[in-house]
């Protein structure tokens, strides 16, 4: 019989976590299943660890994307990994927006057994992400939207702290190497993406996909109010990468440089600093969903 471990957060989005595991367990129906309750922080990363080391067939992540990008992160390194499925229950869910996976619970648990996608996983300094790293004013505020603000307000949370960080409009120095190729930059929000939903929105990197094996670059060059206005209509036109203030680029490797002291936003979260160094693991996870 095959092998399955559900990692599930019970503390994500409206906490309605543990009340899918009923659901979950009848789509597993030939699987025998462990069920791993997190925590804390790091809990994932462990469960995930743990299911290679024991050779698993299937890990489902069930919760917001930190639980995705947690458990990502247990797998990640490990030489046998496990097919992965997820069960989005955050506010933003862009790993499951990426790869066509419902948003409820129910069209999610049902993706778990379809058709799959081998995604690329990136690296950033020791750690891996699966969609966007945030740099600058930006995200540094945007990083202080909490938990209770997000439950509240979904993704208003974020488009309050945005404008805000907007109208300080501050902008920091950065020196970027994009395969070889180096440039500096003013800049308020450099963004490195590998899939095309980034903060719940799929037109900014619209052209990223989950398996095209490049980590997709975007420096929004000037800070003014104006340009953000700007930008704002330009990204739901669907035309951001096009506007003569993004510099868009791609590249396999990048090193992005800049004051020191600066926090990253990591799919949502916020850690590491500067200097941040990227590469890319081509499709090296599976996960049930679409392209
Ligand atoms: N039992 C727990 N209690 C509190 N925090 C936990 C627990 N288990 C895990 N966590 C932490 O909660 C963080 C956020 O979880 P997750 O992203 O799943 O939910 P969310 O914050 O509701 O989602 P989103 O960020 O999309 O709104 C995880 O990165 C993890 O470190």
């Amino acid at each position: 019989m095959e092998k399955a471990m559900i990692i599930i957060n019970p503390t994500s989005g409206k906490e309605q976590g543990t009340s899918c595991i009923e659901q979950l367990k009848k789509q597993l129906a030939h699987y025998e299943v462990t069920v791993c309750e997190t925590q804390k922080e790091g809990d994932a990363t462990d469960f995930a660890k743990e299911a290679c080391k024991q050779q698993l067939d299937l890990v489902v992540l069930v919760g917001g994307d930190g639980t995705v990008h947690e458990g990502i992160n247990g797998l990640a390194e490990q030489t046998y990994r496990p097919k992965v499925g997820v069960v989005p229950l955050g506010t933003v869910n862009d790993f499951a927006r990426a790869l066509s996976i419902p948003l409820d619970v129910e069209g999610a648990i049902a993706c778990i057994g379809g058709p799959s996608v081998e995604v690329d996983i990136g690296k950033l300094n020791g750690r891996y992400f699966t969609n966007v790293v945030a740099i600058g004013s930006l995200p540094d505020s945007v990083g202080n939207v909490s938990s209770e603000q997000k439950s509240m307000l979904g993704s208003l949370a974020y488009a309050w702290e945005g404008t805000k960080a907007a109208f300080q409009h501050e902008t920091y120095s950065f020196d970027i190497d994009a395969d070889g190729q180096q440039f500096s930059e003013e800049s308020l929000l450099v963004l490195v993406a590998l899939t095309n939903s980034v903060g719940g929105m799929s037109t900014i990197a619209d052209q990223a996909a989950v398996d095209d094996g490049y980590l997709h670059g975007f420096v929004v060059r000037s800070g003014s109010v104006l340009t953000i206005a700007k930008l704002m209509t330009k990204i739901a036109a669907g035309t951001f990468r096009d506007d003569k203030d993004v510099h868009a680029f791609r590249a396999h490797q990048m090193t992005i440089n800049g004051p020191s002291g600066i926090q990253l936003n990591v799919d949502g979260d916020m850690m590491e600093h500067l200097p941040a160094h990227f590469s890319i693991l081509p499709k090296h996870i599976t996960v049930y969903g679409k392209r």
